[in-house]
């Protein structure tokens, strides 16, 4: 391997520590602890998983944990009851619904109901839109954690060439507008891309997010180019990604493994969302009072 190996799960410890910090001295400063929904429809096991992390660093870094656990077959007025009432729940700092939701839900409107200065998980259309008009709000967790990675390992975004493979609305349409945001030139290449690993070979930053195993080979990096994987795919060796590791990690300059790459900061990012949203909502409890 001739790639640098970028270390997610030591960055996401650093940003938990200094999260940590920053909660004990909003809690000193305010009186108030922030406080995390975390909403499970039925129990699909990798999100069980997922959910037990995020319920168990809540805690750790010193927020309440508020998690609602409704069954498999919960109506879409049940979910939607649930979340109406989380989001008057002055406790309640932040939401975020698991996904996938039980193939009964239509989740986009049940993302909707999240207050925008709750929406943690940076996915309700109010927050899609001012991302996209650069206005400030709580960014997607995954996409705010390749940034941060990249910047944790020095790799310039400005101006560079960034491809993104994956148009999702979780992940490779925000670290697109996340990437343009901050001055890269960037394409988002999908199933119908032509030519993908000549696509690919022009980037200084590979972002593969397309949820297919080993799709991103040697022969789709250029040399020296910094390597992003976010697929996550259980098989009986364990866990991979979308890079096919060894091979890339030959060719590229940086390069995320999984695990311990990006996925650690997703979780970090929801905690630091979490925060800002009790922030943001006691800055406008706080301008209604006054006004
Ligand atoms: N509402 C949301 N649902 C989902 C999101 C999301 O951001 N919001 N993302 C994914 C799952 N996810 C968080 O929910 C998540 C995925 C992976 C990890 C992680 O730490 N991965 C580790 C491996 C952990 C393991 O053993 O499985 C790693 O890559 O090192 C955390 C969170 C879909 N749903």
């Amino acid at each position: 391997m001739t790639a640098g190996l970028i270390d997610g799960k030591a960055v996401a410890a650093r940003v938990r520590a200094a999260l940590k910090d920053d909660v004990s001295a909003f809690i000193a400063r305010t009186g108030v602890q922030p406080g995390l929904a975390t909403v499970l429809v039925g129990g699909d096991p990798a999100s069980e998983v997922y959910v037990a992390n995020k319920r168990k660093s809540t805690v750790a870094s010193g927020m309440a944990d508020l998690h609602q656990h409704l069954p498999e077959d919960a109506s879409q007025a049940e979910v939607e009851s649930l979340l109406r009432r989380l989001a008057a729940d002055p406790q309640v700092s932040g939401i975020l619904l698991q996904l996938p939701v039980p193939a009964q839900l239509n989740a986009a409107p049940l993302i909707d109901l999240i207050p925008f200065e709750k929406d943690v998980d940076g996915l309700t259309t109010l927050s899609v839109g001012r991302l996209a008009q650069q206005k400030p709000g709580l960014r997607p967790c995954t996409p705010a954690g390749v940034i941060e990675l990249l910047d944790a390992y020095d790799v310039p975004i400005e101006g560079a060439n960034v491809v993104v493979i994956g148009r999702s609305e979780l992940v490779g349409r925000p670290v697109a507008q996340l990437l343009v945001n901050r001055n890269a030139t960037v394409t988002i290449a999908h199933s119908r891309t032509r030519n993908l690993a000549e696509v690919c070979r022009a980037a200084d930053i590979v972002v593969a997010a397309v949820g297919v195993k080993g799709l991103i080979t040697a022969e789709h990096i250029k040399p020296g180019a910094t390597v992003i994987d976010v697929g996550i795919h259980r098989g009986p060796e364990g866990l991979s990604g979308d890079v096919d590791f060894g091979p890339a990690a030959e060719v590229a300059g940086l390069i995320t493994p999984v695990p311990g790459g990006v996925g650690p900061m997703t979780i970090a990012m929801l905690l630091v969302n979490t925060l800002r949203a009790a922030e943001l909502q006691y800055e406008l409890a706080g301008a209604a009072a006054t006004a």
